[in-house]
């Protein structure tokens, strides 16, 4: 008590008077801190940036955040301190630097941290939300067969129903005109679904959506912001107890429905006992029979958030695709060109299509262009620090690689802004005459790298080829004339994800 009184004074007038100093002192402190004395104080950055969270959470709550730290990125250099504890990367060799230590036991490797990634409640563990590399490598271990090349091939005649079901049911609608965004997130809904829960949602059937589909962008914005909060443990736990008023209502009980919902299904996976069905649900409950194998509670939480890491991702691409298609009419000849060499859509196998390089190169120019996860994959350096591009980064900072930032450096790409898909031929990697040969493919990782990459990739790529090669054997694609027939790319909301606009487009029967 003394002591308090001789710091604060003694009669409550001085001690308010005190308080109020010592309140305005600390922010004060902690920026001089942070700007001259913190560990990551040699790194460049806007004064600001460098200072305080507050600007970075700023953009996080803003719309575009990945294109505001691109141009940081542009103005900074190809390492960027965008929060007093946070770097962001435009550097090539940093996606090895970061995230390829395969050995989570050893203390150099980069791992996902308890801010963006951590489990929010007790529980179940999700290979998303886990950050213990060990258990990572347990879940892991028993869902990669499901995923596998060889998984997948069997999983086509699944596939393949659900594409088939999309064109055929675009065919019969009256307009001419869809918004395909719709149409996309349809067919992957029922795909996913059918995969993962064993029966599908029946989006494509009913041509709409079911009611915590639409509330998933929001639940997933909002989930996004809030990791701002997290930065701040104390405000962070005093708000938590209010999550239930803060959360909107619709969202919480939406996201009740699809819990419930999701068991319901997957109850009825078990009880139909058809270990033969060669999808994922099934590979991943037979996991229980083994030690240390995925529980039920297990595949129930991956399988709910396999729907939202798969569809959206996949539809943003897909999305991405044919917004350049339809002003790029070469670009959408040539591909039509090299679908339609089949005589005959059931030819047109995942096996088949797995060669075609010019499908894999627009699909491969789309993820380069339309990145997904354009914020980047947070990871957090080991507590002795690791090297990125040549800068020693200190312990505990969080780091990433922006995909908007590689993927459309001069520094990588030859005329990066421009749509391209022959970047990525074979012939551009061995013909120096051409203009891609200097191109440095390996800058974009639309699927991640490293033990925390996308296990989805082989049913990303299958689903992706599927559709689109599907659509163009069965349509002639044109450009609408509606107000939402051209997406600009960049004008579209992200929040760790990105809000896709609509995109119409006029489907006419093709005259095979
Ligand atoms: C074009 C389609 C897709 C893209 C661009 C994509 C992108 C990504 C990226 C970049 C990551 C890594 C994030 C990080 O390092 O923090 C990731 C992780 C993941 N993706 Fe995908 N994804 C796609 C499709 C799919 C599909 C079809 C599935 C199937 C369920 C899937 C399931 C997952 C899962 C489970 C993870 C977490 C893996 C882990 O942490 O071990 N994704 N995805």
């Amino acid at each position: 008590m003394a002591y308090l009184n001789w710091l604060l004074g003694e009669d409550t007038r001085t001690q308010v008077g005190n308080v109020i100093i010592i309140l305005c002192l600390y922010p004060i402190t902690n920026w001089i801190y942070n700007l001259y004395f913190h560990p990551l104080a040699n790194f460049p950055g806007p004064i600001l940036w460098r200072a305080s969270r507050l600007p970075h959470m700023r953009a996080v709550w803003g719309k575009h955040f990945p294109y505001e730290i691109k141009k940081l990125h542009a103005q900074y250099g190809g390492v960027v301190r965008i929060a007093p504890n946070e770097l962001s990367f435009s550097e090539a060799a940093a996606w090895d630097d970061i995230y390829s230590n395969t050995d989570g036991a050893n203390p150099k490797a980069f791992k996902k941290g308890e801010i963006w990634h951590g489990n929010l409640e007790p529980g179940p563990s999700s290979v998303f939300t886990t950050i213990d590399f060990k258990e990572h490598g347990r879940i892991r271990k028993f869902m990669d067969p499901a995923f596998s090349e060889r998984a997948v091939l069997q999983q086509e005649p699944i596939i393949r129903k659900h594409v088939d079901t999309c064109i055929n049911k675009l065919r019969s609608r009256p307009s001419r005109t869809v918004n395909i965004v719709d149409w996309f997130n349809f067919t992957l809904f029922d795909i996913i679904g059918d995969l993962c829960f064993g029966e599908s949602f029946n989006c494509l059937d009913k041509c709409e959506f079911e009611p915590w589909m639409d509330q998933m962008a929001a639940s997933i914005k909002l989930n996004y912001q809030s990791i701002n909060i997290r930065h701040f443990p104390i405000v962070n736990w005093l708000l938590k107890p209010l999550g239930g008023f803060l959360i909107p209502k619709e969202i919480i009980k939406q996201h009740m429905d699809y819990r419930q919902r999701s068991t319901e299904k997957l109850e009825r996976a078990l009880r139909s006992n058809d270990t033969d069905r060669q999808d994922i649900v099934s590979q991943l409950l037979k996991s229980n029979e083994r030690s240390e194998g995925l529980t039920h509670e297990e595949v129930l939480l991956n399988s709910m958030q396999f729907i939202n890491a798969a569809s959206e991702t996949t539809a943003t691409t897909l999305t991405g695709v044919i917004n350049h298609l339809l002003v790029n009419l070469d670009s959408l000849s040539k591909l039509e060109a090299e679908v339609r060499q089949f005589t005959s859509s059931a030819e047109m196998t995942l096996q088949a299509l797995k060669p075609l390089p010019y499908l894999n190169a627009v699909l491969n120019e789309a993820l380069r262009m339309c990145s997904s996860i354009p914020i980047g994959y947070m990871r957090v350096s080991p507590p002795e620090g690791g090297i990125v591009a040549g800068n020693y980064v200190p312990g505990n900072t969080i780091v990433t690689v922006l995909p908007v930032a590689v993927s459309f450096s001069p520094k990588y790409f030859y005329e990066p802004e421009s749509w391209h898909p022959e970047r990525w031929l074979p012939e551009a990697e061995t013909d120096p005459k051409s203009p891609f040969y200097h191109d440095h493919r390996k800058a974009v990782r639309g699927f991640g790298w490293g033990p925390y990459n996308c296990i989805g990739e082989p049913l990303g790529w299958a689903a992706m080829r599927l559709i689109l090669a599907q659509m163009l054997w069965a349509y002639n694609l044109k450009k609408a004339e509606t107000p939402h027939s051209k997406i600009i790319w960049h004008e579209q909301d992200c929040f760790g994800i990105i809000i896709k606009h609509r995109l119409d487009v006029i489907l006419a029967d093709r005259i095979a």
